[in-house]
């Protein structure tokens, strides 16, 4: 879908909203005048005005003028939104939301109206077009398709079942933080071998960095890879050891299956 000219409504710029409007922008899908970011503590968000973009914390001005409705706000404060502009909701709105845990079918029942719904996944890394975004369009495959467009300008996307969309969230969206947590550790244990926590984070982030882009683009199984940096009798094999012996993928897994129960239960 060619963004360009057209008006895009952000509802509920918090972290992820403002993430994929700046992503947006950043990939040259539309200018930042076209983008409405709204919230009801606008002076939060009042730095992202020099960038160019239309804060206003008038829900109904920004669906008013735009034709895609991003939908940013968390679970709880979906009923509320969704009951301010359905006045002015239209069956040629198309309504992205990118709200955790609440499915197409709740949302047409919070509707007035029978506009298209598509819901997409993202992460925080779409604000740098690195974003791993999963896509579902039960009922309007034609709007799923234009919405993956959207986002394949920012990441990588994947279309997948509905019922999956859960999973996705874990697996890509929370999996950011997931990330993150082992960036801090290794960069800690870096420090304590003698590097400057700099130094440290530089190396941690770059080799993180590396060793993705391998498995993207050679596709191969992790263990593959692996298997080429364990020397035999080598310090790799003794330190990966250590750690399946301390627990590490036990625990990742354990993890991602804690974050999938709560996400069932999240309303
Ligand atoms: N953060 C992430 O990595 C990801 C988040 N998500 C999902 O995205 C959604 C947003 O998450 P996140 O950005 O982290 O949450 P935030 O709390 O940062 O953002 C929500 C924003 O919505 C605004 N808001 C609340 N009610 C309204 C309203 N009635 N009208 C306009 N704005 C409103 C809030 O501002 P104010 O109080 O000023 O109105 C706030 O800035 C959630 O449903 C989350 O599950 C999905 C994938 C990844
Ligand atoms: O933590 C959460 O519930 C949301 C979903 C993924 C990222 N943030």
């Amino acid at each position: 879908m060619d963004l360009k000219g057209k008006k895009i409504a952000v509802l509920g710029a918090g972290n992820l909203g403002i993430a994929i409007a700046q992503g947006i922008v950043e990939e040259n899908l539309t200018e930042a005048k076209n983008i409405f970011l709204t919230r009801r503590h606008t002076e939060q968000i009042a730095h992202l005005a020099k960038d160019g973009f239309v804060l206003t914390s008038d829900n109904l001005e920004a669906v008013k003028a735009s034709k895609i409705v991003m939908v940013c706000v968390q679970p709880k404060q979906l009923p509320a939104l969704i009951d301010e502009i359905n006045p002015v909701l239209t069956a040629d709105h198309l309504l992205v939301s990118v709200i955790t845990g609440v499915s197409i079918a709740e949302i047409k029942e919070l509707l007035k109206i029978d506009c298209a719904v598509v819901r997409a996944m993202p992460n925080t890394a779409i604000a740098i077009g690195e974003s791993m975004t999963c896509i579902c369009a039960p009922d309007h495959a034609e709007h799923g398709i234009a919405v993956q467009q959207i986002f394949n300008a920012l990441g990588q996307t994947l279309l997948i079942e509905e019922k999956m969309m859960q999973a996705a969230t874990v697996l890509g969206a929370s999996g950011i933080a997931f990330f993150m947590r082992y960036l801090r550790a290794a960069t800690q244990g870096g420090v304590q071998m003698g590097f400057h926590s700099e130094e440290a984070q530089l190396i941690a982030v770059q080799t993180a960095k590396g060793a993705a882009s391998l498995i993207l683009e050679n596709q191969q199984h992790p263990e593959v890879e692996i298997d080429k940096v364990t020397t035999p009798e080598g310090c790799t094999i003794a330190g990966l050891n250590e750690m399946e012996h301390q627990g590490l993928s036990s625990a990742l897994i354990k993890g991602l299956m804690v974050s999938y129960e709560k996400i069932k239960n999240i309303k």
